[in-house]
């Protein structure tokens, strides 16, 4: 596939241009990538100056190049394209580039602390179920219906994600499901997609090591339904605080759910059980096989989100109450002695006091929780002292021990944890950081007969990362372990 460098940058604003027109057959922001027919994109990330490697790009043959500074030497034969934001750029002519695929599919983006990955999964599957061939785009997978594409990110960058987007239409798909991350709005990597819906589901403490502050964070979300074209829908969670205002700049049509306050969508939770929930939904009685009060709002939001695109409401209800949970989220497993484990991907304070209390909710009183909980390095460290206080303000006995410590010291992470316990806590808090242990720790030994071990942080990941090396890691094969050694 090639274009002409003027048709893909008709979208653009730009400052200044040097060099004529070239055709370009390949699109890349990493200088490793660049060769003939390549247009580079210099972008200033956290960690270097992608206008730096613009030498290298040079030498390996590129035709054009997008920056925000030009540089000082400017070979002939290459196009220099000065723009104010190279992220937008890229966005743009990314689109450009695949043929503008969102605005033939009905994407629907989700954004929030929690939740994403569980809706954009229901979401995908209900669908499914609705005869509709669907993409699915999240933290855990890819899917383009049946086809599995790895994820590397909750969101992708701009230019896997149009390429995705195109794959999905080439193949069929009319709807696409998938989660905006914070990260994705501030750095553009959505930017210039058209959705035809987007969900807010929550906002609560994480990412602080990369939005500084709370307000910031707050803001990112909300640039999500600020950019959103008229007839686009923006669906939001009234029970959170920021819900309104994630809504009060947006020119798409305005719709809320809650369970708590007035909304367009509501739900009511008759039954909340190890089996499952019994739900009042926009007036019909529903059974969904996902557990807790906080899955009540993911059903509701995607209840409401099949209403705005127009499903049949019957239908949707009869597929809703076929829905499992998603993968390494509140998954149940059964071992020897009525033990239980709960594998679930808690790892914001919010998600695990949401977990915890459901925990607490649906046992019966002799059963004991047990919490093995780690926090990730490299990440927001004042989320560290919340959880672990969380994690033995609702649990008999706590194991601290590693996430993905990443370039940190595992046992300073666990010191920061553990300065979160109080005193009258202390004795049901144990640290081990090695994670298996952990596991094994409470699974074999302060589990008794019918307990409840919750191993959270983790959920779906097959690998730890220690040093920036990726170790098969899989917390339901090492409770499965556990589980035959009892
Ligand atoms: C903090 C963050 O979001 N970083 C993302 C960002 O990298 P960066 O800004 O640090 O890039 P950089 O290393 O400074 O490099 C700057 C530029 O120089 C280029 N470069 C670099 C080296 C070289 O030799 N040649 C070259 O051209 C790079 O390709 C880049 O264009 O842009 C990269 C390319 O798109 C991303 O892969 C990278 O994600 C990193 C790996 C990451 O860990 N991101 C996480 C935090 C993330 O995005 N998480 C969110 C949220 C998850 C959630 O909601 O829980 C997600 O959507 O996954
Ligand atoms: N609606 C919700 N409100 C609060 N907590 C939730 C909600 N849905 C799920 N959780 C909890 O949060 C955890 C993470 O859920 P999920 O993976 O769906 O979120 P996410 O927003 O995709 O997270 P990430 O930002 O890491 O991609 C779950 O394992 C569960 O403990
Ligand atoms: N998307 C989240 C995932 C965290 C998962 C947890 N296991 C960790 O590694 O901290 C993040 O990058 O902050
Ligand atoms: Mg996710």
């Amino acid at each position: 596939m090639s274009h002409d460098s003027s048709s893909l940058i008709k979208s653009i604003d730009i400052i200044q241009q040097v060099g004529g027109h070239q055709e370009i057959s390949h699109l890349c922001f990493d200088s490793r990538q660049a060769k003939s027919g390549s247009l580079f994109f210099a972008i200033p990330g956290t960690q270097v100056d992608g206008h730096q490697f613009l030498p290298q790009v040079f030498a390996q043959g590129c035709s054009a190049c997008v920056v925000e500074k030009l540089p000082e030497e400017m070979p002939a034969g290459i196009l220099f394209l000065q723009v104010g934001d190279s992220n937008e750029a890229m966005a743009l002519v990314a689109s450009a580039f695949y043929g503008n695929p969102s605005t033939q599919l009905n994407l629907v983006g989700i954004t929030g602390t929690n939740g994403k990955t569980t809706s954009v999964t229901l979401l995908f599957e209900l669908f499914k179920a609705l005869g509709h061939r669907c993409g699915l785009i999240s933290t855990v997978q890819n899917k383009i219906e049946d086809r599995v594409i790895p994820a590397t990110h909750t969101t992708p960058d701009a230019l896997n994600l149009n390429a995705l987007l195109a794959e999905m239409l080439a193949s069929g798909c009319t709807h696409v499901f998938m989660e905006v991350s914070s990260h994705a709005v501030v750095q553009k990597r959505i930017f210039g997609l058209t959705f035809k819906g987007a969900i807010f589901s929550n906002i609560t403490r994480d990412h602080l090591d990369f939005h500084e502050t709370f307000d910031a964070y707050i803001k990112a979300k909300k640039g999500f339904f600020d950019a959103l074209p008229k007839s686009a829908f923006a669906l939001t969670n009234v029970d959170d605080k920021r819900g309104t205002v994630m809504l009060q700049n947006t020119k798409a049509q305005k719709a809320s759910y809650g369970i708590l306050e007035a909304a367009d969508y509501k739900a009511k939770i008759k039954a909340n059980v190890l089996s499952g929930l019994q739900l009042e939904l926009d007036g019909s009685e529903i059974h969904a096989q996902l557990i807790g009060q906080f899955n009540a709002y993911n059903l509701l939001a995607i209840y409401a989100t099949a209403i705005l695109l127009g499903e049949d409401k019957e239908e949707v209800l009869i597929a809703l109450s076929g829905l499992k949970t998603a993968t390494g989220r509140f998954e149940q497993m059964h071992g020897p002695n009525h033990k239980m484990a709960i594998v679930d991907y808690a790892h914001t304070p919010d998600a695990l006091e949401n977990v915890l209390k459901t925990i607490q909710a649906i046992r019966q009183k002799h059963q004991h929780i047990i919490t093995v909980v780690g926090c990730g390095g490299n990440r927001d460290a004042g989320k560290r002292p919340i959880m672990a206080a969380l994690a033995a303000q609702y649990s008999d006995h706590v194991v601290l021990t590693s996430d993905n410590p990443r370039f940190e010291d595992p046992e300073l992470i666990l010191d920061q944890m553990q300065a979160g316990i109080l005193a009258a806590d202390a004795d049901k808090v144990i640290r081990i950081s090695d994670r298996k242990r952990a596991i094994e720790q409470a699974i074999q030994e302060l589990a008794n007969t019918g307990d409840i071990v919750l191993v959270a942080g983790k959920g779906h990941e097959t690998y730890q990362d220690i040093q920036g090396v990726k170790h098969d890691f899989d917390d339901k094969q090492v409770i499965s372990e556990a589980f035959a050694k009892v």
